[in-house]
Order: C-alpha cells, then structure tokens, then sequence
C-alpha cells in the first residue's frame, strides 16, 4: 500500500480522574460529546468522539476514571469497562498532569496491554510555573514504562494537540473509515441528552452529591426540527430531592434551562425540556439497577 493510505483505528484515553481525559477529547474531536466538569468521576460511559481529517478517522474511547478509593458496585464496573476498554482499541492514550506521577498512575501502569502502543499524554503543562521542569519530567516517566510516545499537551488551551493527532495517527492501522465523515459520536441524541443534563447537576449541586445521582431519559420525540425529551432525575435518598429542586423550584429550573442551552447547541433545533426528580435506593450498589439504567 502507498503511503497515503487511509488510516483509521481506536484510541482509548485512559488516566486518573480529573487528569482532563474529557476536555482533551472534547478539544481533539472539536465538539462537545463528553462532560466535564471540577469533580472528579463525572464520566461514567464509554464514549466515542469521532474525528476525521484527510488522513485519518479517529475513534476516541473515553473511559471512566480509574477509581481506587471507593469499592463499591459501580467502581468495580467502571474499573471493568476500563480493560474491556482497553482490550479492544488500538492505540492506548494514558493522560497524566504535568510533574504528578503517583501510585494512581504506577496502578494504571498494570492495566495497559503490553501487545499494544502507549502513548503517554502529560497534560496540563500551562499549569507548570517553572517551564524547566518539564525536560526533567519527561525523562523520569520514560523510564517507568515502554512509551511509544511522549506527547506533552494543554487540553485546555489546545496547545500541542494537534500534534498528538499527528504523531497518534502514525499508529493507527491502515484502514477505510468506519463511520461517515460528518459523525461527531455514535451515541444517540438521547444518550447526549441525559450526558448534558447529568453535566449542569454535576456543576450546580456541588459536593452534596457524589454518586447518588444520574439521569433517565423517559420519552424523547422529534417532531420536525422540535426535540421533547422527558427527564427523570433518579436520586437514592428522599433528602436530595429537595437539594436538587432548590428553594421555590429555582434550582433545577436553572439546571434545565442550561442544559435545554446545550441540548439545542450540540443538536441544532429546537428542544422543550421536561425534568423531574424520581428517588430510588441504593442504585450505586447494586449491579442490577445498574445495568437496569444503561450501565455495563
Ligand atoms: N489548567 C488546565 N486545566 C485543565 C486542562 N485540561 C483539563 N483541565 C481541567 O481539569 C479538570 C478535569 O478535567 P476533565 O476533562 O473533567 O477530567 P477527566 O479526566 O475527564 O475527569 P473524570 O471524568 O473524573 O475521569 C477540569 O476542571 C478541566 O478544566 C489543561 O490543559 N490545563
């Protein structure tokens, strides 16, 4: 085959929580299909980010954060979902922050397939105050691990991104794209929505609610360029409830009017929201009401 061969493969991007795996495929694919947000843990998924160029199709997988502190039912799915996820991709991309290489990124480490190519991704680095650092850093992580490649970045910023692309692309097998070039995700509008509402609880109730929380879509219906969508907001303790409505209803009208703003954004028409909050007990802890809810 030439040289100019198409090239298109999977790419899952692995690390900590709150390392910034969803603002750097959010600035890779260049839309918003993944949430984030200062709390760590707020992607529970695995999310596919499309991307093609001339070149290249990129299939971003972006896993759940890689969770050690908590054991319960929906840690030990996530930490599966990550080596599912990881079992199938072709290019691994595990995210650190500039100058922090610690116990959660040596746990890491046991879980990367040793048959596939690593590309270590140290983002962050307009954090770093003393820009010399950054030499040093780079040499002692890449004596911790076989890297393919030491890409240093700023999500954020987008600094150094597209060069992860370049260099990321190399790796990918030489292949038709999957997908239509126009795809930005092959999740469904639906599965967006609840992402998107999920995102605006996360950011407006703070600390006061650390799992207990996700959202169903009940209905969702197109009629013309008008999206309805049904929300329920599922909390496991009558408490919440109130949190999350807020005094007079205030709260969880803001949290629907943002999410309604995003919705029509990312999906260009239209979109009449309906939210409301539903308690059921437990659900963190117990697999079944999990799967129950869409998570595997
Ligand atoms: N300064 C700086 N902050 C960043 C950068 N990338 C991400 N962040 C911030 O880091 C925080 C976490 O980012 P996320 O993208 O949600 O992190 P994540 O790894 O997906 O987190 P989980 O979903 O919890 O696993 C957010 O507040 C981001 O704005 C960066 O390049 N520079």
């Amino acid at each position: 085959m030439s040289e100019t061969s198409f090239r298109c493969g999977t790419l899952a991007v692995i690390g900590r929580p709150n390392v910034g795996k969803s603002t750097l495929t959010n600035r890779l694919v260049g839309a918003k299909v993944s949430i984030t947000s200062k709390k760590a843990q707020t992607t529970r998924h695995r999310i596919h980010g499309i991307l093609t160029t001339d070149a290249c199709q990129y299939i971003f997988v972006d896993t759940p954060g890689f969770q050690t502190a908590h054991r319960n039912a929906l840690n030990r799915i996530m930490n599966r979902s990550v080596t599912q996820a990881l079992a199938d991709v072709d290019v691994v991309l595990f995210v650190i922050e500039a100058g922090r290489w610690g116990p959660g990124e040596k746990e890491i480490l046991r879980l990367l397939p040793s048959d596939r190519k690593v590309l270590l991704v140290i983002n962050k680095i307009d954090r770093l105050a003393d820009k010399s650092r950054l030499l040093p850093f780079i040499d002692s992580v890449s004596r911790e691990y076989d890297f393919a490649e030491i890409i240093p970045l700023s999500a954020e910023k987008g600094h150094g991104t597209a060069e992860l692309l370049a260099t990321a692309g190399k790796y990918l097998p030489e292949s038709p794209p999957f997908f239509d070039a126009d795809d930005i995700t092959d999740r469904s509008e639906r599965f967006l929505a609840a992402e998107l509402l999920r995102e605006k609880l996360f950011r407006n109730l703070g600390e006061e609610l650390p799992y207990g929380l996700t959202v169903e879509i009940e209905k969702f219906e197109e009629e013309g360029a008008l999206r309805r969508i049904y929300a329920a907001i599922v909390v496991d303790r009558e408490g919440y409830k109130a949190i999350v409505i807020g005094k007079g209803g205030e709260r969880l009208k803001r949290i629907s009017s943002d999410a309604r703003a995003d919705m029509e954004r990312l999906f260009g028409g239209k979109v009449w929201l309906e939210t409301w909050v539903k308690v059921k007990g437990g659900w963190a802890d117990d697999e079944r009401a999990l799967k129950s809810l869409g998570y595997e």
